[in-house]
């Protein structure tokens, strides 16, 4: 692998004194979409939050773009990192969460063009420009001057998809994106996401529980349990010849719940 986008090493995180990821190693190539699946409390949100900034860790190191996330050496030192390292780090990242959080009161170009010209001081015009451009990629042209009150459950999390990519990120996080929506709204946003993974470059890393999503989704599958990972490998692998009998369990027990793997 040339240079990884993301490299996670020995990376440790505890509530308290419970213990939620062990001893983690893994490394994320630039462009790679990757589908982190496992039972629930395995640690795979806490993991997106991690690089997302919105936890610290209790130990190890995780490099972005080539550059630590939460710690700086200083003379050989390893210190926490000041707000303006981890607001230049955070500005390669995007994520879009389970809950949309959009602006209520502003409007859907709002929603998306607020971050671009607030925080990274782009033209109005120009942010309007490319909202308009990922309204179009996520089928909602024509919804620019909605309000998020006038919006289904599946047009807002698309609103979300395009916000989060209006701030153009190296790397998109999804955390559960379909499991807040309707059951006949899921399939909207799986499709843009479908497209987003064949149709751009980003790096992408998604924690679902929809097993055949993931299959289509990724180029590979970490399975985790315990705060670790159990077994890795390309979709075919995992879902239809895995090695562990921690993962042959859990995809029998999705399999048995009726899901397709
Ligand atoms: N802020 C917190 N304080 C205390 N415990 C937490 C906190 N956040 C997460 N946890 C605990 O950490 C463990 C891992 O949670 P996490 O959300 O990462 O799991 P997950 O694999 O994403 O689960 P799910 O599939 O249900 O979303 C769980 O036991 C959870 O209760």
């Amino acid at each position: 692998m040339d240079q990884p986008i993301i490299r996670i090493q020995n990376l440790e995180k505890s509530f308290g004194t419970l213990r939620v990821i062990d001893g983690l190693n893994f490394d994320v190539a630039k462009g790679e979409k990757l589908a982190l699946i496992g039972p629930s409390g395995s640690g795979k949100t806490t993991i997106l939050r991690i690089l997302m900034t919105l936890e610290d860790i209790s130990g190890g190191r995780i490099e972005v773009c080539g550059e630590p996330l939460y710690h700086m050496s200083k003379g050989g030192a390893e210190v926490p990192a000041d707000e303006a390292h981890l607001h230049k780090m955070r500005r390669h990242i995007g994520m879009v969460f389970q809950h949309f959080n959009l602006f209520p009161h502003k409007s859907v170009l709002q929603n998306i063009t607020l971050a671009p010209v607030l925080t990274k001081g782009e033209s109005r015009a120009a942010a309007e420009k490319r909202a308009r451009e990922l309204l179009d990629m996520v089928g909602l042209a024509d919804k620019a001057d909605y309000m998020p009150s006038q919006l289904s459950g599946g047009q807002k999390q698309r609103v979300a998809i395009a916000r989060a990519l209006a701030l153009q990120p190296q790397i998109m996080l999804f955390d559960e994106v379909t499991s807040a929506l309707d059951p006949e709204l899921v399939e909207e946003v799986l499709e843009v996401m479908k497209r987003l993974a064949n149709e751009t470059d980003m790096t992408m890393l998604l924690v679902t529980h929809e097993m055949g999503f993931a299959h289509d989704f990724a180029d590979r599958v970490l399975f985790f349990d315990k705060g670790r990972i159990v077994e890795q490998g390309p979709p075919d692998q995992i879902f239809t010849a895995p090695k562990q009998d921690r993962t042959k369990s859990f995809l029998r027990k999705i399999v048995a719940a009726g899901q397709r793997v």
